[in-house]
């Protein structure tokens, strides 16, 4: 995992070393960086946009390196000279002083072979201004490969947000630590690849939060002298009228995902009493299933009618480790008696999974507030309902109720589909059925998921058409991948 870092500790980070010439450090690798990235274009020109502060400082420092390289390099400046922090303003006159000129607007009729973006960086605190918008949306319009400096221009470091608009980088080289904006909501699809170069600063402050970028702790491996009870028994309860499919799901992940017994409660009358493609769960009256199970899940397909409050209700009152997702959550919002009984329960026993739209519910807000902060909505909720949450989407965000937080960083468009929610709960619940801690269930269950998905792309299975049962399966693959060779 590695660390993310909060504006306030990136300036504190600076300070301390601002007598190292960091935006010296910070131009010549962008310039490393590009050249490296134009290697085949030979005499390339490049367009160098420099904003008005320190990250238009770091793409003049930028611009007088490749242009000492032989690159032809234009430089469109938006600040003001007079304006400009002391580094940056260095920066400016050194450019200068090596011959080097300076535009305020796009020069016409010429064509780069890359564009680096040094707008803005951490320092943007508001929407785009009118001119840095129709210079964002004429960068983008070129389709010239473009290489952001520190975060692309027109992205909230802390959010991912979109400010108005915002470079679509190609690449986007980030200084000192990464930032969470870079991993979530939109940052994702601005930001393109991302290096990290600390600039020379080993020692790093303690992170804000974590990028979980590799498999986090797995399960133990298995005793030779094991039995199917051994690895944990596993509930799903859910599946109300024409969602049966929902519960069936979740099982079947549990399942694959190793959990050594799995049993569904059913809600609707007209159940089956088999899941004819898996013959292999045990499906039970809804309301039994706790007595077998070590974990449960509740609320994929699971309705909102008086009989699953009570179900939920008496679930709530239960000591096993818990996932809650889908229409439990709905519940829950609903429900102010249910949230009551949440925090009576053992810390760390509960999950629950929302996508934006349930975070919404639970939170009140609306589907645009939750996103406007994703890991600021997943810790409050974290802290409302004592709970480990899972907010999903771009950037899945697990908060933890002591205000631990976590972006995960595998996973795809193609997990956009059907059933990857109940499947997501089942790996949850399997995991946690074999003995590790539900906080550690719940980060590997999230990447396993999303690596899951990037493993089936990878083999062309996806992301167009990539289903949740597949992802379950090629799931169990990675598990004994990362487990067993
Ligand atoms: N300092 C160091 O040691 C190092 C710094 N480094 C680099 O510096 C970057 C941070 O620099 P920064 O703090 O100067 O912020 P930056 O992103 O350049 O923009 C701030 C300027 O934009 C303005 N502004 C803000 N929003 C605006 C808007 N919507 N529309 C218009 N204007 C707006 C704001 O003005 P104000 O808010 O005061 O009006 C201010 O003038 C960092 O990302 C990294 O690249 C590295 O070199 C490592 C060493
Ligand atoms: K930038």
């Amino acid at each position: 995992m590695k660390p993310l870092y909060a504006q306030s500790q990136l300036r504190a980070m600076e300070q301390a070393h601002a007598h190292d010439g960091l935006m010296e450090k910070a131009g010549a690798a962008a310039a490393r960086l590009a050249s490296s990235l134009l290697l085949t274009v030979s005499g390339a020109r490049i367009l160098v946009l420099a904003g008005p502060g320190n990250n238009g400082g770091d793409a003049l420092v930028a611009a007088r390196y490749l242009r000492q390289q032989g690159y032809q390099v234009d430089v469109v400046f938006t600040g003001t000279y007079a304006s400009l922090p002391p580094d940056a303003r260095a920066a400016y006159e050194a450019w200068l002083a090596d011959g080097g000129e300076i535009a305020s607007g796009l020069p016409q009729g010429r064509e780069w072979q890359l564009i680096v973006d040094g707008l803005f960086g951490i320092g943007l605190t508001r929407e785009l201004d009118a001119l840095h918008r129709d210079l964002v949306q004429q960068v983008n319009a070129m389709g010239v490969p473009v290489l952001s400096l520190d975060i692309p221009t027109g992205i909230c470091m802390h959010t991912g947000r979109v400010l108005g608009a915002a470079v679509c980088a190609a690449h986007t080289l980030t200084f000192l630590g990464l930032k969470p904006g870079l991993y979530t909501q939109d940052g994702p699809d601005h930001a393109g690849q991302v290096y990290l170069d600390n600039l020379g600063l080993n020692a790093a402050p303690p992170a804000a939060g974590f990028l979980v970028d590799v498999p986090p702790a797995l399960p133990a491996r298995r005793r030779l002298n094991s039995h199917k009870g051994s690895h944990g028994s596993v509930g799903v309860i859910g599946g109300a009228e024409h969602m049966v499919g929902a519960v069936l799901l979740a099982g079947r992940a549990a399942l694959r995902a190793g959990a050594g017994r799995v049993y569904c409660g059913l809600l609707a009358g007209s159940a089956p009493a088999l899941d004819q493609g898996q013959a292999e769960l045990m499906l039970r009256d809804a309301a039994s299933v706790p007595q077998f199970a070590t974990v449960m899940v509740a609320g994929p397909g699971m309705g909102q009618s008086d009989t699953a409050v009570s179900l939920l209700h008496s679930l709530l009152e239960l000591s096993q480790l818990l996932i809650l997702d889908a229409d439990a959550l709905n519940l829950l919002a609903a429900h102010p008696e249910l949230q009551a009984i949440l925090h009576q329960r053992k810390p760390g026993t509960l999950a629950i999974t929302p996508h934006p739209g349930e975070a919404a519910t639970l939170l009140h807000i609306t589907t645009a507030e939750v996103q406007a902060d994703r890991v600021a909505s997943a810790l409050r909720m974290a802290r409302e309902f004592g709970a480990i949450v899972v907010l999903k989407g771009c950037g899945s965000v697990v908060a933890l109720p002591d205000g631990r937080w976590f972006i995960n960083h595998s996973g795809n468009p193609g997990m956009a589909s059907a059933g990857m929610g109940d499947t997501l709960c089942g790996i949850i619940a399997a995991l946690a059925a074999q003995e590790m801690s539900l906080e550690e269930a719940v980060l590997l269950a999230v990447y396993l998921h999303g690596a899951a998905a990037d493993s089936l792309v990878a083999k062309g299975v996806g992301p167009v058409g990539m289903t949740a049962s597949e992802v379950a399966s090629e799931a169990r693959a990675l598990l004994n991948q990362w487990r067993y060779r």
